[in-house]
């Protein structure tokens, strides 16, 4: 996929269909599926690190993360998180880290919400660096929120997002996430909107899904009503890793062929 292909694909009602990816093994492996794109999201900071939020992932962290995936997955559109208040500093600063991000392998980049964003959002689009929104639960703003609770549920807060969504479009933006909101505003955003609306717990009308790997793969202890698992990663990983202990104690592993003759 390439960034043309966005808009090509909401006007064809092709759906987009994108995953979180943060290391080069794993990269590789998606690099041979047909998933669309990646998003080297900054939940990195939660999934990889151990961290309690995504308040914590720094620049550091996205860029590594960004430099591996990029070298797995050589045939994907790869979208790089900008980590929480590193796009809320001077204009100059903003771009030098969006610049990272681009440097490391990123194709596009993605911010949390329009707000305060619109001059950064429409100088990046200036200077041909693909934006990509992100509205309804802002993970980065949890600390505001309280919790990653569904947004938008009532009236006001939806046109809210829907003005934020429209004003996205306008300042240049190539598509939107659209996180943890009713399925009806899924539906009517995307209906709204000329660019694609990625939806993680959107429901099924908006233009494409993302999802975070390991949240599908079943290696995440949290589930978020909108995940589904397509397979139990954490299962079959624990049983390779006693069989391989079970082997190594009763001297099954290594056999012959396992070891270099004299
Ligand atoms: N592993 C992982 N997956 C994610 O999707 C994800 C992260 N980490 N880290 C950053 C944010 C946090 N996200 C989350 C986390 C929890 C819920 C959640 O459990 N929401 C409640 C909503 C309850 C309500 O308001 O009704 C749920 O029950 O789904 C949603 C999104 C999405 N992002
Ligand atoms: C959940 C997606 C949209 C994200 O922003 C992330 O993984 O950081
Ligand atoms: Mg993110």
């Amino acid at each position: 996929m390439k960034i043309t292909d966005f808009i090509e694909y909401k006007q064809t009602g092709r759906k987009i269909s994108m995953l979180t990816c943060y290391d080069f093994w794993t990269a590789k492996i998606v690099d041979n599926s047909s998933v669309d794109c990646l998003l080297v999201g900054d939940s990195l900071s939660m999934v990889m690190h151990g961290h309690d939020s995504t308040v914590t992932a720094t620049m550091e962290m996205m860029e590594l993360h960004t430099q591996a995936v990029s070298r797995g997955a050589s045939s994907k559109f790869i979208v790089g998180d900008m980590p929480f208040l590193s796009n809320r500093g001077s204009l100059d600063k903003s771009l030098d880290n969006v610049l990272r991000l681009m440097r490391a392998g990123a194709h596009a980049i993605k911010l949390e919400g329009v707000k305060g964003n619109e001059a950064l959002i429409q100088h990046l689009v200036e200077s041909g660096v693909p934006v990509m929104g992100h509205l309804g639960l802002m993970p980065q703003s949890v600390n505001t929120l309280g919790g990653y609770k569904v947004q938008g549920k009532n009236q006001q807060q939806a046109d809210q997002i829907t003005e934020q969504a429209l004003l996205a479009q306008e300042l240049g933006c190539f598509s939107i996430v659209l996180e943890c909101v009713p399925e009806t505003l899924g539906k009517s955003l995307s209906q709204a909107l000329q660019i694609p609306v990625i939806g993680i717990g959107a429901g099924v009308e908006t233009d494409g899904q993302v999802l975070v790997m390991q949240d599908m793969l079943g290696t995440s202890e949290h589930k978020a009503r909108f995940v589904r698992t397509y397979c139990n990663l954490q299962e079959t990983l624990t049983q390779a890793f006693d069989q391989f202990d079970n082997d190594v104690k009763a001297q099954q592993y290594p056999n012959a062929d396992e070891s270099y003759p004299s």
